[in-house]
């Protein structure tokens, strides 16, 4: 690749051998790809839209790290959704929509949780489809980081953690008083330059700090460096020190099979947007073990409260069997959803639902994740095989052991190159995104990507690497 033709052609028939036999390639047709006429258009206007055709030339879309596509069915269900509100109003909320799958408005958190569940690999009671994820993770922690200062009060997280993560772990620690300067720890590793953390670097920083741990904030997927961490490994070391551990699994979700209930994950969060396909802005979602929710107390104690985890609530938290009655008793409902605050928005519900029905079509997160080590596999196979020259110029940062990413792959180029590459990707039809200063991440999603746009893609990047290198600054 990057020199020679005959190499493009060969990868190019091998790939369209590969996804001659995927059995998964029936899902791309569930998707809008946007074509490439519609990616060069520089006005948003519904007059100057080009309508979409399916023998139109699509782009070559591998960002579903960062917004997954839009489903067919999402427009589908959201006009049924719509329909439902224009005929019914208020009734909506307890009349089922005839000829669908979509449920009253009162259930339909209910069904989402159901649909979510095995995505995480939790119970329907562990999971609440609900608020978005800067916000869920601080939920959680209001419900579990109890700092006590002559005691517990640190948190640890990674030194380069995605900043709303960072933001939200600083103002915790400065609502409870305390200050980031004593109670917060980062991890980095001494080791990889790319910040790649082994899972000994995490566990030393642990250990160091055992005894005065409260709380760990980790991501299942690292968003720069596309790593996957070792998430039941990680956690049993941290309970084995009495130390709490929140998983954000916002690149996580969706990509790789996760089994949290399983691995004893203390509690969760996640935004759908990414590889959930929700939608820009989507509902996210929070898991909590059950033993860490367990309502001990019947709702005719005299004292409910007692026995319920500490949180902080709203009505919709509460059980739904008296969440009506206008009572200013709150009596959480079992399991996660028994931390919802506010009645959820149905359209982003109806959104996200719309999606989660791709998945079922799938076979689910373990069928696509055995598409997405061939198609990753595969990509990176390509990008390693890539003329010398242009090798010279970048290099893969995420993990090339398969089991410790998902489907992404960070790539680092030379210092000066960034912005001249995506101009020359986007002229191309060709959309990745950049993080800076130095970074593309290019991700191949099993539900919509095809082995042979990892080959357009390559194509495209070995003529960008060599236009940016003329005009670089
Ligand atoms: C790891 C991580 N944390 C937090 C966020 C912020 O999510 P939100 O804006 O949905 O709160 C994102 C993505 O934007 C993310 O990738
Ligand atoms: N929601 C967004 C809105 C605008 C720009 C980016 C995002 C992202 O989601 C970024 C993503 N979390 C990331 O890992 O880069």
């Amino acid at each position: 690749m990057g020199a020679s033709s005959i190499a493009v052609a060969e990868a190019r028939e091998q790939a369209k051998a590969l996804d001659r036999e995927d059995p998964l390639a029936f899902t791309r047709a569930e998707f809008n790809v946007p074509t490439t006429a519609q990616i060069a258009s520089t006005r948003l206007a519904e007059d100057s839209a080009t309508p979409e055709n399916d023998d139109d030339n699509k782009s070559v879309y591998l960002c579903g790290n960062s917004l997954g596509l839009q489903p067919k069915r999402t427009g589908t269900r959201i006009n049924q959704y719509l329909r439902t509100w224009a005929t019914q109003g208020v009734q909506g909320h307890f009349k089922p929509l005839a000829d669908s799958p979509l449920p009253t408005w009162l259930d339909a958190d209910a069904k989402a949780a159901e649909l979510i569940a095995p995505i995480v690999g939790a119970s329907e009671s562990e999971v609440a489809v609900m608020q978005t994820l800067t916000t869920n993770l601080h939920l959680l922690m209001s419900a579990f980081y109890h700092p006590d200062i002559n005691g517990r009060h640190k948190i640890i997280l990674e030194s380069r953690a995605f900043p709303s993560d960072h933001f939200a772990v600083e103002s915790q620690l400065r609502h409870h008083g305390l200050s980031p300067e004593t109670s917060m720890i980062t991890v980095q590793s001494p080791f990889s330059q790319d910040n790649v953390l082994s899972t000994y670097d995490i566990m030393s920083v642990i250990s160091t700090n055992a005894a005065d741990t409260a709380l760990i904030l980790l991501p299942g997927i690292q968003y720069y460096t596309g790593q996957l961490l070792d998430i039941p490994v990680i956690t049993a070391f941290a309970h084995k020190h009495g130390i709490f551990v929140i998983w954000d699994l916002a690149h996580a979700v969706g990509n790789v099979p996760l089994s949290l209930h399983a691995w004893d994950v203390d509690a969760a969060a996640w935004c759908t947007y990414k590889y959930l396909n929700g939608g820009p802005g989507c509902i996210g979602g929070l898991f909590v073990h059950e033993r860490n929710s367990l309502v001990t107390k019947a709702i005719t104690d005299p004292h409910p409260e007692e026995g319920y985890t500490n949180r902080l609530a709203g009505w919709w938290g509460n059980d739904k069997s008296t969440r009506f009655a206008m009572a200013n008793k709150f009596h959480p409902v079992g399991g996660a959803a028994g931390f919802q605050l506010s009645n959820p928005s149905v359209l982003d519900i109806t959104s996200l639902s719309a999606s989660l029905e791709v998945f079922q079509l799938a076979g689910g997160v373990k069928e696509l994740r055995k598409k997405s080590l061939k198609l990753t596999g595969f990509l990176e196979e390509l990008l390693n095989g890539m003329s010398e020259e242009d090798r010279a110029i970048f290099r893969i940062i995420t993990p090339s052991d398969p089991d410790q990413r998902g489907a992404q792959l960070s790539i680092l180029l030379e210092e000066g190159l960034l912005g001249g590459v995506m101009t020359e990707l986007e002229k191309r039809s060709v959309i990745v995104d950049e993080r800076k200063p130095d970074v593309i991440r290019v991700a191949p999603a099993p539900l919509y990507n095809t082995f042979e746009e990892c080959v357009a893609f390559v194509e495209a990047f070995s003529e960008a690497l060599a236009a940016a290198r003329k005009t670089k600054v």
